[in-house]
């Protein structure tokens, strides 16, 4: 069992998509697996008017189990009807909060966690402050959800708001990919084996490949994905972030202080392109129809003229003595060929390749070594190396190197949201947002945004189940390279 946890959570957005989908069935898991047993709370608010049984009907629902367990987790749960904006009806909260710290033991700890529409950030945030709820008897955390502005400018905005009533050590930013166990794995894989980290640098290092692949296509979220598009919505985020991951020096201690301020040197490296080599270096993409699939500017919600993007590919640079001259290229996308993330690693060749020479047919050129990590669904590492084959003459061919995380423990595995609550019950903010990182990666999307919202795209130009527009591909094959990942043509 692990080590019992106390704190009053309030939910802002309690009755939404995500609370019902992720946040509750998380919190049951860390209830069943004794993080939160007894001295814990829940107080679920939006403007819809419920009864703490109804709402308690529609936790139950989401958490999928009547088990007597689920009973006794459920029976911890509150609603109050509250908008966000009514500041006189914080003092309700406020006498809630303080019954239930007292009825269940809470000693002053409190979540609150914004799981609505941005735009009311910053209001709940004050209001949080000025009407009282924010405590100094035990901890009282901020968590917030994406999207964290929409450019540097709102994002600054957003943060100081936020600044002038809660400490950067009380705010936590989510960006669920930082809960996923095989990002968390990248540290691992990196600072705990020598015969990687020796090797993970430029010099041997040729380019590294990151895709978040997508099958579905915008589904009921399309008046936000509309506004937002592929670059702010997965590029400035969960794409920076895996980045930062890949590129950054050891952090002196694993503690989120150090993991922190090294990502945010990384980031501070990263060449911030200018019009001509933003123009240059990032392609966009908006899915056509294909199959079953209606084109993106059919979707509900989505204006038929809209050119917001559903798919971008890059190629990012950093300047430091590690990376100079080894790109990273990125893409993501709706409706592509598969639902996966991944990332590879493409060393070079050696300078010399003694098995084959002009002319010999004893051996086909040295493959490339590529190590992959797998991030979803499957959730491990493949090395590709040359070995001779098994034969009687003397040929090289690849062979891969892997492991995979056993299925059964895969399901054990816990959820991004179930871990990055478990991390905001015990303060550590390792694999959460910092307000650096945040604005470094807004510095370096803004200048991609500005040179797209100066040019009509082409769109749509491609087709649902490939890996893209054909620009995609253009982009690295034009630095004599390809995705180790494609589609067979
Ligand atoms: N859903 C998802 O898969 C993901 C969502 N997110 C982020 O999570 C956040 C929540 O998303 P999601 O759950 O989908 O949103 P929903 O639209 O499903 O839920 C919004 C919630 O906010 C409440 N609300 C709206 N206006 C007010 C108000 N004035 N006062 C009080 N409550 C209000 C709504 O209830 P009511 O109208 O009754 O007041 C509802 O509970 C967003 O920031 C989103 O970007 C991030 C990643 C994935
Ligand atoms: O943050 C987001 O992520 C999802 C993809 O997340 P995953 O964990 O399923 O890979 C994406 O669909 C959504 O548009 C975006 O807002």
């Amino acid at each position: 069992m692990a080590s019992e946890r106390s704190a009053l959570f309030i939910f802002f957005g309690g009755t939404g998509d995500l609370a019902y989908r992720k946040l509750y069935p998380s919190l049951f898991n860390l209830y069943q697996k004794g993080t939160l047993r007894e001295k814990f709370a829940v107080v679920g608010t939006a403007r819809d008017k419920l009864t703490d049984e109804k709402f308690r009907e529609k936790v139950q629902k989401s958490i999928g189990s009547d088990s007597k367990e689920a009973e006794k987790f459920i029976s911890h749960f509150y609603y109050e009807a509250h908008d966000v904006t009514d500041k006189a009806h914080y003092s309700v909260l406020k006498e809630r909060a303080v019954e239930l710290d007292k009825k269940y033991k809470l000693q002053g700890n409190q979540i609150f966690y914004l799981s609505m529409a941005p735009n009311f950030f910053g209001t709940v945030a004050g209001y949080l402050r000025s009407e009282g709820l924010v405590n100094d008897k035990g901890f009282s955390r901020l968590v917030i959800e994406k999207p964290f502005g929409r450019d540097y400018d709102s994002a600054k905005a957003l943060n100081e708001a936020l600044a002038q009533s809660f400490d950067e050590e009380q705010i936590f930013r989510i960006d669920h990919y930082l809960g996923k166990e095989m990002i968390q794995n990248i540290e691992a894989l990196r600072f705990g084996n020598t015969i990687i980290e020796s090797l993970w640098n430029n010099r041997y290092i040729d380019n590294i490949q990151v895709t978040l692949s997508e099958k579905l296509g915008v589904e009921e979220r399309a008046s936000y994905y509309d506004k937002s598009g592929a670059l702010r919505d997965m590029v400035q985020n969960h794409i920076m972030q895996i980045v930062s991951l890949l590129a950054m020096e050891q952090p002196v201690a694993f503690t989120d202080s150090d993991i922190r301020a090294e990502k945010v040197k990384a980031l501070r490296s990263l060449r911030v392109y200018n019009v001509a080599e933003a123009a240059t270096n990032f392609v966009r993409g908006q899915y056509d129809a294909g199959g079953k699939i209606n084109p993106y500017r059919e979707e509900d919600n989505v204006p038929a003229d809209s050119n917001t993007e559903t798919f971008v590919a890059g190629k990012l640079m950093f300047d430091n003595y590690r990376w100079s001259g080894t790109p990273f290229y990125i893409r993501t996308g709706k409706v592509l060929a598969d639902k996966f993330t991944r990332v590879d690693v493409v060393f070079k060749k050696p300078l010399v390749d003694i098995f084959s020479f002009p002319g010999s047919s004893t051996s086909k050129p040295l493959d490339t070594n590529v190590l992959t990590l797998y991030i979803e669904p499957k959730a491990g590492f493949a090395l590709k190396i040359n070995a001779k084959n098994n034969d009687q003459g003397f040929q090289t061919a690849p062979v891969t190197m892997e492991y995979f995380v056993d299925p059964e423990d895969s399901k054990k595995t816990p959820e991004p949201y179930e871990r990055l609550l478990h991390d905001a019950l015990k303060g550590d903010g390792t694999n959460f947002s910092s307000w650096q990182e945040v604005s470094y990666a807004w510095k370096f999307v803004d200048q991609i945004r500005k040179v797209w919202d100066l040019q009509q795209p082409n769109f749509p130009n491609y087709t649902p189940g490939s890996m893209g527009p054909a620009a995609a591909d253009e982009l690295i094959e034009r630095d004599h390279r390809q995705w180790v990942y494609r589609l067979n043509k």
